[in-house]
């Protein structure tokens, strides 16, 4: 509480004075007070207490003053030891004091970062799939992390710092006035050099930590880019090594150089703080030990006039940094702000209703649909290369119309581009239509609630994703109340349930991101457990593309027979087998369906269709149809 702390000093002259430049949207304080609310008890008696301790930084200069002129000079000892005692009560009680402060500035602190990580997360959560195309992770992630507790961070010091600093000046100036005005009026003289020395050094340290945070950023970037392992391939790939390091290291000496030069002022704004006092003490005792002399002023209050003017130094520091520092967690909280308010596309109406299980019948009515516009998805913010334009992708798809029966499988097929991932796209709502309908079980997927569509539709994709924890977790995601019975089921159904037996952990093996590394027909196989386990009525399917040897093929189909069996399925289809069963084979070309029948007319149709069969179903032109 007391003197002076360079620490916070720092930090806060380090600080983003562009903050003080930008113009804050109406009624963000209210809303920042609006996170305040439920935490007002602590906050209450954090300020409380907050001004408590502020008042204490006066009473042991006072009890210096008396302390030697009563106690010392008047030869009273009893006295002494009283005051003495005085003084060390109040060192426990500020000590006391310093930690209950510090625990509320916590709790006030750590609750609010819980309050917005969790809301912040819980509404990215929700956000279309379109969001995530489009944004990139790292950077989202650290809005989610820096700005969060930059806010908290600033909102607590804020407050604690500036309600102390406000009651030591004004605690500490009446003080001084009453033990001698004008001593404390020439100290007054030194205030504007504190405040202008620290103004600049300001202005200075904020450009360089801007450009070196950018440089820091730069470099993370750099890193994060080459070494995962497409990067790192590229590299390698490309043989630029060399390139690489010059360029790197050009980035790195930038961030050196800035660092030498921001310690070096530091090191002369620290001097000049260290010498400030020194000057104004040797100016109170200068001025004050002639007026002692003189017997204008005892030797006690001259003792209490240089303890108290040192500790005056300190809060007026932080006081004049107190509009960067609301700016600067006003910015922050604005940043949290704006991705809280960015919209999610896809949204449940509020009279949604609840699809039964069982719906398995789809249906596209006339559906028009193109991917939105970058400004209507995400926030240029958040997209570091890609700003974000208000063109839209055009029409993907133009009158869309066919149906599944319960049970039956309808099969896409079409040249690249064609839009067939945009079709299986639409049935769960990862994306809306523009124009039409998409409906599942008789109803509108947007009259429907979201957690009951994401119940009817399962989905196989090509990347099957697996979170970076234990086989049995992975398959717990698609059902959590799954038995260990039922998981061997499905296990069984899917043909991996010989590989999960054999690994050492069985299901408590770790797959994912960085777990056991599971070969592509491993880790559909495993995603096909994982949609068994599920039981949709509706199932979309991306089959694979990549070469599967015959053997781990033959097993994926088996297990896919065992997903389809039963239910309503949409394919995009890479396999005669899958072909030559389908119910329906829909042709797309240039988002639209151009043929429509099953193979055998299809083929005898001619066209597209009859194309893409020799091209892509056959390797073999001398296969039998
Ligand atoms: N997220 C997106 N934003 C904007 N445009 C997209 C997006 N995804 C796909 N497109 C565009 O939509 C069109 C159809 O793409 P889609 O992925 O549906 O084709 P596809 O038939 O599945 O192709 P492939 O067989 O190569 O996977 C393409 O022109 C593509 O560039």
């Amino acid at each position: 509480m007391s003197g002076m702390s360079m620490g916070p000093a720092f930090r806060a002259m380090r600080a983003d004075r562009s903050a003080t430049q930008q113009r804050l949207a109406r009624g963000t304080v209210r809303r920042v007070l609006g996170y305040a609310l439920p935490h007002r008890r602590p906050i209450a008696l954090f300020l409380l207490l907050t001004v408590v301790d502020a008042g204490l930084v006066v009473v042991s200069p006072l009890l210096v003053q008396r302390i030697v002129d009563d106690g010392i000079l008047a030869g009273n000892g009893a006295l002494v030891t009283e005051l003495a005692l005085a003084m060390a009560a109040v060192a426990i009680l500020d000590a006391l004091l310093t930690v209950l402060v510090g625990w509320l500035s916590s709790r006030i602190g750590e609750g609010l970062i819980y309050d917005l990580r969790t809301e912040v997360f819980g509404h990215v959560q929700r956000q279309s799939l379109a969001f995530f195309t489009r944004t990139q992770t790292g950077a989202l992630v650290s809005r989610l992390n820096n700005d969060v507790i930059g806010a908290q961070r600033a909102f607590t010091s804020t407050l604690s710092g500036t309600v102390s600093n406000a009651i030591s000046v004004v605690v500490v100036g009446i003080a001084m006035v009453a033990l001698s005005w004008q001593i404390t009026l020439l100290c007054l003289v030194l205030f504007p050099l504190l405040y202008l020395s620290s103004r600049w050094v300001g202005n200075r340290l904020a450009g360089l930590t801007r450009t070196q945070m950018d440089g820091n950023a730069d470099l993370g970037n750099a890193m994060t880019e080459r070494f995962n392992v497409g990067g790192a391939m590229l590299l390698k790939l490309f043989g630029r090594r060399e390139e690489e390091d010059r360029v790197f290291a050009t980035k790195a000496a930038v961030v050196r150089d800035l660092g030498v030069r921001i310690a070096l002022i530091q090191r002369v704004f620290m001097a000049a703080m260290l010498a400030v006092p020194a000057l104004a003490t040797a100016l109170v005792y200068g001025v004050g030990g002639h007026l002692a002399l003189d017997g204008a002023l005892t030797v006690g209050t001259l003792l209490a006039l240089a303890t108290l003017l040192v500790r005056l130094l300190g809060p007026l520091q932080g006081l004049s940094n107190v509009r960067i520092d609301v700016m600067t967690a006003l910015v922050s909280f604005e940043r949290v702000f704006e991705v809280l308010d960015l919209p999610s596309l896809v949204q449940e109406r509020p009279d949604a209703v609840v699809l039964p299980p069982s719906a398995g019948r789809l249906e596209f009515d006339r559906v028009a649909f193109g991917y939105p516009s970058a400004d209507a998805v995400s926030l240029a913010s958040l997209e570091v290369v890609a700003r974000t334009d208000s063109r839209d992708s055009g029409q993907v798809l133009s009158d869309i119309s066919f149906t599944a029966a319960p049970g039956e499988m309808v099969a896409l097929v079409g040249p690249s581009g064609a839009g067939k991932s945009t079709i299986t796209h639409l049935v769960a709502r990862l994306y809306d239509v523009d124009r039409g309908a998409v409906r599942v079980g008789g109803h509108d997927v947007r009259d429907v609630t979201l957690d009951s569509l994401e119940d009817a539709v399962g989905y196989v994709t090509q990347d099957a994703h697996m979170f970076h924890d234990t086989i049995r977790a992975n398959l717990l995601y698609a059902r959590p109340a799954a038995t260990d019975p039922e998981i061997w089921d499905a296990l069984d159904a899917a043909q991996v349930a010989t590989l999960v037996r054999a690994l050492p952990d069985g299901l408590d093996t770790v797959v994912g991101d960085r777990g056991y590394r599971l070969s592509g027909g491993e880790r559909q196989r495993l995603a096909i457990a994982r949609l068994l386990l599920k039981a949709p009525a509706i199932v979309v399917l991306d089959e694979a593309t990549a070469h599967l040897d015959s053997e781990s093929e033959a097993a994926v189909q088996r297990a896919l027979d065992a997903a389809l069996e039963g239910r309503t399925s949409l394919v995009i289809a890479h396999r005669l087998s899958t072909v030559r069963d389908a119910d329906q084979i829909l042709v797309v070309d240039g988002g639209r369906i151009v043929q429509r029948g099953t193979h055998a007319r299809l083929l005898a149709e001619g066209g597209l269709y009859a194309d893409l069969y020799r091209t892509q179903f056959i390797a073999d032109p001398s296969v039998p149809v």
